[in-house]
């Protein structure tokens, strides 16, 4: 059934003049807002008010016209990426983001670190002044050999500050004597250990037990109530090794942004379920079965192969050795040639300076090893713990950049050094003169009797006779050996200044200016620039 009721069709309500003028400007200025997007609301408002010959808004009307104005407009901007991705510009690729300056979508960014972006080149002069303060000299590169890692944007100065980092973590290193979990420092001998009440780690004083850095993993380890895991003594101990993996672990729940850091960080962790697959079940039950956790086994790898990879030795204010993971310093990829020095402040904090002059687009680079270890033992660390071969300049010259450093004098024709045929596995040597091949065997036992010769004491250390002579002949028989900068040399050159340091003869006066000289310049070689090992210190 359809009932017909009577409708009004005249407005016979009294008008509301404000309502209406509000509305007809707001119509007029909304219009005007998306013909025009650069004018700014207040003066849009203002010119339109003018068309009005006697109007009766009020600023609450005027306040809510802008407000419509602002919304109108946000429905005609470009819908804001929600990734990264989405943030690429379609003609380039670049990632883009606002101006620097005036904010409108760009997508040129500064070729320095890439991090700002400007809509030209002359918001970006006019930017310079303060963002030259904060541009990083460096960008994050990734190829599929090396991973991500940071190149040169521009040249840099030798000592020249690129960053500073703070650690994400820190903890003791895998084995250690008593260390206080508390403070990082060694725990002093004494008749009675002091142990945590909380969970009866060693500590070094009641304050440190409710540290900062101990208390979140004191109460997990306090679930260890039988105190099978915790040192009893101040005995060197591999039970350290589980500090440092169980803080990161517990990231996950106390410190998300630091767990997504820990989580990205390299750790080959494929490579490591097959060599330390026993490692690793001790690992787990420590954290499973024993402080009841529940990690699984893939996530505990993970994070022991980032922790493995990534962290670096430090010196607590006491100088004991601690390991801390950071978040940029790790970056640094490795180079037998580095061109980076690090310096970390007692609080942990880490300053990178450029070592030498860098050119733009150099890789920044640390050492992961030892400089003046020979090249098998550099190659052996780093594929069996990182897992690369090194292809850095040192490396890949057969002369180590002409110093032999790793080189035996070739038997033979006496005037040359072996070079290495290949480095890693079967490696032999061959004479570039006259070709004589040997046995990697033959030239690593020659090595070994002279490391064996320089530990037994009876030349460099023993006490009486003539010191000068005996330094002078050993100096001799190593150089019918071996190159005047190979690592034996250097050994021997380091002994020998120890022997002859309480003689005060003019000749062994001269002898020892030689061999600092000598030194200095094979330090200045193998590690150029603003380095420790050269005596510079950080200002
Ligand atoms: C501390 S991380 C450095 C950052 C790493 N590139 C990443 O992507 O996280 C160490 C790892 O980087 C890689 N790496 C470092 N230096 C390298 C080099 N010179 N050549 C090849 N790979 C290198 C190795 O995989 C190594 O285990």
């Amino acid at each position: 059934m359809t009932a017909i009721v009577p409708v009004q069709l005249e407005h016979n309500h009294d008008k509301d003049e404000r309502k209406l003028e509000r509305q007809q400007l707001r119509t007029q200025v909304k219009r005007k807002a998306t013909d025009d997007m650069t004018a700014r609301p207040s003066k849009l408002i203002r010119t339109e008010l003018h068309t009005f010959s006697d109007n009766v808004l009020e600023s609450s009307d005027l306040r809510s016209i802008a407000q419509s104005l602002y919304r109108e407009r946000r429905k005609v901007y470009p819908v804001l990426p929600k990734t990264r991705e989405e943030s690429a510009c379609s003609r380039c690729d670049i990632m883009g983001g606002a101006c620097g300056i005036c904010e409108v979508s760009a997508h040129l960014s500064c070729s320095g670190c890439g991090k700002v972006h400007y809509c030209g080149k002359e918001h970006q002069r006019q930017h310079w002044p303060q963002h030259r303060q904060q541009c990083q000299p460096f960008k994050l590169v990734s190829s599929a050999v090396a991973g991500s890692y940071l190149v040169s944007t521009r040249q840099l100065e030798a000592g020249q500050v690129l960053m500073e980092d703070t650690p994400l973590v820190v903890g003791p290193m895998a084995e250690s004597a008593g260390v206080c979990l508390g403070c990082h420092e060694l725990i002093p001998e004494s008749d009675e250990v002091l142990h945590c009440p909380g969970c009866h780690w060693p500590i070094c004083s009641l304050k440190c037990a409710t540290s900062p850095n101990h208390f979140p993993d004191c109460r997990v380890l306090a679930r260890d109530t039988n105190h099978i895991s915790a040192p009893n003594n101040l005995e060197p101990t591999r039970r350290y090794e589980y500090i440092l993996i169980l803080r990161c672990l517990l990231l996950r729940d106390r410190a998300p942004s630091a767990w997504k850091e820990v989580m990205s960080m390299s750790h080959h962790s494929e490579q490591r379920m097959v060599t330390q697959e026993e490692k690793l079940d001790l690992i787990q039950i420590f954290l499973n079965k024993v402080l009841k956790l529940d990690y699984s086994k893939d996530l505990i790898n993970q994070v022991v192969g980032a922790v493995a990879t990534n962290a670096l030795e430090i010196r607590t204010a006491g100088h004991n050795s601690i390991r801390a993971l950071y978040p940029k310093v790790r970056l640094l990829n490795h180079s037998c040639l580095p061109n980076v020095h690090l310096s970390s402040a007692t609080n942990g904090r880490m300053q990178v300076r450029a070592a030498v002059k860098v050119g733009a687009g150099k890789v920044l680079s640390i050492s992961y090893t030892s400089t003046t270890i020979p090249v098998w033992e550099r190659q052996i660390i780093l594929s069996d713990n990182y897992y690369f071969t090194c292809e850095c300049v040192r490396c890949s010259d057969q002369t180590e950049l002409g110093i032999h450093f790793s080189s035996p004098r070739c038997p033979e024709c006496t005037g040359s050094y072996l070079e290495p045929i290949r480095w890693l596995g079967n490696i032999s040597w061959s004479c570039p003169t006259c070709h004589l091949e040997m046995k990697d065997a033959m030239v690593r036992a020659q090595v070994s009797d002279w490391l064996v010769r320089l530990q037994m004491d009876d030349i460099l250390g023993g006490s009486g006779g003539n010191s000068y002579k005996r330094v002078v002949a050993l100096l001799h028989q190593v150089e019918m050996d071996f190159h005047p900068t190979h690592f034996i040399w250097m050994k021997v050159a380091q002994a020998s200044l120890y022997r002859l340091r309480d003689d005060k003869s003019l000749r062994a006066l001269k002898l020892r200016r030689r061999l600092w000289q000598q030194l200095a310049d094979l330090y200045e070689r193998l590690e150029p620039g603003h380095t420790r090992r050269r005596g510079y210190q950080d200002p």
